[in-house]
C-alpha cells in the first residue's frame, strides 16, 4: 500500500498541493487523472524523492521515504518523469541496464541480464536493442524509457504521462503489460493519464486531482461521470458503458 499523509508543498509563496491524505491499493493499475496545473507531477517528484518533502509523510510498503536508505529507495520505487533527457551515446539494451543499477552498482551478473533480455521481449524491443539512443523515434524512445523503469523491478511504479509520443497500438499494449505486471508480478502501478478511456478501461483504481487537491477516489465506473468530467475539465461529455467499465465521448 502507498501511505499518503498530509502532503502540502510550495513553491515560492505558491501552494502547488493541499494537504493530501490518501490510501493506494497494492497490486492494482491505479490512474492519476486532472487538468493541466493540478500538481500530478509534483506529487510524483515529491513521492521519489525527487522534491524534497516539505511536510507531511509518504510510505512505500512499510518504507519511509524520509528515513529509507537511497538504495532501499531505489529498488522501491521507479519513476518515469515527463521530462526525460538521456545523455551520451548509448545503445538501448546499455540503457536497460542502467535500470538494474541498484542491484548490480556498476558489475552486471547474469540475472541482471536476463533480465533485461527479459524486458526487451516483453516489450518488443528486440529490433531496436542495439541502436543508439539517438536515432530513435520520439515513440520509440518513450518505449525504452518504460522498459528501462520496468528493468528496475521495483514494487511500485510510478509513470507520468507514458503514452506520451505512442501510436494506438503501442499504447494499448503497454496498459496490458502494466496491468498484466500489477496482476501477475504484485507490482503496483501508479501511471499519469490525460487519456481518460485509457484509464477507464485498464485502471483498476482512479484517482482524480484538481488544484493541488484530491477530488475523488474510486473505481473507474464510480469516478469516470458526467458530472466529475464537467468538473475536472470543464467539458461536457457523454459516458457510455462498455463491459461494465465507462467509455466517454466528447459531447461538442
Ligand atoms: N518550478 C516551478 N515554479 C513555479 N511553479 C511551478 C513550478 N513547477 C510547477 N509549478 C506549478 O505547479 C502547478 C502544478 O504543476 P504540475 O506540473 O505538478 O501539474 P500537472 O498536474 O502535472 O500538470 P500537467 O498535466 O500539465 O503535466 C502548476 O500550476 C505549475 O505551474
Amino acid at each position: 500500500m502507498i501511505k499518503l499523509n498530509n502532503i502540502s508543498y510550495h513553491i515560492g509563496k505558491q501552494q502547488i498541493l493541499h494537504d493530501i491524505t490518501l490510501s493506494l491499493p497494492s497490486e492494482q493499475v491505479i490512474a492519476l487523472i486532472g487538468p493541466n496545473g493540478a500538481g500530478k507531477s509534483t506529487l510524483f517528484s515529491v513521492m521519489a524523492r525527487l522534491q524534497p518533502l516539505q511536510s507531511g509523510q509518504v510510505c512505500f510498503g512499510e518504507h519511509d521515504i524520509v528515513s529509507c536508505h537511497a538504495r532501499t529507495l531505489s529498488k522501491t520505487v521507479a519513476m518515469l518523469g515527463q521530462d526525460n533527457q538521456v545523455q551520451g551515446r548509448l545503445r538501448v539494451h546499455e540503457l536497460l541496464m542502467f535500470g538494474r543499477y541498484p542491484y548490480h552498482q556498476g558489475q552486471p551478473t547474469a540475472d541482471d541480464q536476463q533480465k533485461v533480455l527479459e524486458i526487451i521481449e516483453r516489450f518488443e524491443l528486440e529490433l531496436l536493442a542495439d541502436r543508439f539512443l539517438s536515432t530513435l523515434s520520439g515513440g520509440q524512445r518513450q518505449r525504452v524509457l518504460i522498459a528501462m523503469i520496468v528493468c528496475q523491478d521495483t514494487p511500485y511504479l510510478l509513470l507520468d504521462e507514458p503514452l506520451n509520443n505512442l501510436d494506438m497500438y503501442h499504447a494499448g499494449r503497454l496498459m496490458r503489460e502494466l496491468r498484466e505486471l500489477s496482476h501477475s508480478q504484485q507490482k503496483t502501478v501508479v501511471i499519469v493519464l490525460h487519456d481518460i478511456n485509457q484509464a477507464a478501461q485498464f485502471a483498476d483504481t482512479v484517482v482524480t486531482m484538481k488544484e493541488g487537491q484530491v477530488m475523488a477516489v474510486g473505481q473507474p465506473v464510480d469516478v469516470i461521470t458526467q458530472e466529475t468530467m464537467k468538473q475536472l475539465y470543464n467539458v461536457d461529455v457523454t459516458v457510455l458503458n462498455h463491459q461494465g467499465r465507462p467509455v466517454i465521448v466528447d459531447s461538442v
